[in-house]
């Protein structure tokens, strides 16, 4: 019988709605993932209200629960972490030191970031600190980097001129460190009003996959952490990457239609799940280069 793979998966949780852990962890289950969720805050929703209560977990609980997992003898388990939404950049310093700990057990585990960066006019609340250190420290660990279009231009330097240009941006990443960049959403000058767009950059080739954009009087928020979270399962699971970044753009657009339909504001998880396990739709990505 198939292993099942493990994921440590670092990121936020809200008690109420869907965003960080609470947007990609039962996903990355319902395809078949075991997931050790390690919540880096616990808030009562998603920033995106621009109110909410809860607090931010203290840094040195981060290595003190790997250690726990460690002592019971299941840290070499570990296939895969994943971090997205973080509180200081404290934390994000001891989930290095994580990833260091569980990659000297299994040199096989991935580590994909998913460098949740605060956006103004996003509405997107992170501490500047955790930007910094997204930027300057955490893309040469990461064997994955998840950016979206706001991020990925904040790795830059600046904003994208063309696809191409997005493409080329994309690529520069691959030299400080990163296998693969999963650009989740683009936007640049010319992008056609009715698309939804992402690109896969490996060594290997590129790929750009459209999908339709959907309308919503207000945007969801967490599709970015459910499109890192699915990306990653489907590579442990013994997908490719190329299959794996289809599959998410996939899964994704159900969840998004099922939240449509419902006219919900919150991601509608649990009613799509069995499309998020088996999409109905399948969006191929073509290849592009430069
Ligand atoms: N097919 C779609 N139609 C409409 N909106 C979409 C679609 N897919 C994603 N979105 C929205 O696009 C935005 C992507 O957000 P962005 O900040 O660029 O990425 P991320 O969610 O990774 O942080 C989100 O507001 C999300 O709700
Ligand atoms: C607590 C929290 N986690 C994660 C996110 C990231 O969500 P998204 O996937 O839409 O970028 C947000 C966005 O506002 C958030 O408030
Ligand atoms: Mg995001």
């Amino acid at each position: 019988m198939k292993r099942t793979p493990h994921l440590l998966a670092i990121q936020s949780h809200v008690v109420f709605g869907h965003a960080g852990n609470s947007a990609a962890v039962f996903p990355m289950q319902r395809v078949g993932v075991n997931v050790w969720p390690l919540n880096t805050v616990q808030f009562s929703n998603h920033t995106q209200y621009g109110q909410w209560a809860g607090e931010v977990l203290a840094p040195q609980q981060i290595p003190a629960l790997v250690e726990g997992i460690a002592a019971i003898g299941e840290l070499g388990n570990c296939d895969a972490v994943l971090s997205g939404y973080l509180g200081s950049a404290a934390q994000g310093r001891a989930i290095l030191t994580g990833v260091a700990r569980i990659k000297a057990i299994n040199p096989k585990a991935l580590y994909v970031c998913d460098p949740v960066m605060g956006h103004p006019e996003k509405g997107c609340i992170v501490p500047q600190e955790v930007s910094d250190f997204l930027l300057d420290e955490a893309v040469a660990m990461a064997d994955f980097l998840c950016p979206n279009q706001l991020e990925l231009d904040s790795f830059a330097g600046r904003k994208p001129q063309s696809l191409f240009d997005c493409l080329a941006m994309a690529k520069a990443l691959l030299a400080r460190g990163p296998k693969a960049v999963l650009v989740k959403h683009l936007d640049y000058p010319g992008k056609l009003p009715d698309g939804f767009e992402m690109l896969l950059v490996t060594a290997e080739g590129s790929w750009h996959l459209r999908r339709p954009l959907l309308a919503f009087p207000r945007q969801p928020v967490g599709v970015g952490d459910l499109t890192s979270g699915l990306f990653l399962a489907r590579v442990l699971l013994g997908d490719s990457l190329l299959a794996a970044f289809e599959f998410a753009a996939a899964a994704v657009h159900e969840v998004l239609l099922e939240t449509q339909a419902c006219a919900s504001y919150e991601l509608e998880l649990v009613r799509a799940q069995d499309r998020i396990a088996h999409p109905r739709v399948r969006f191929e990505a073509t290849p592009i280069g430069l």
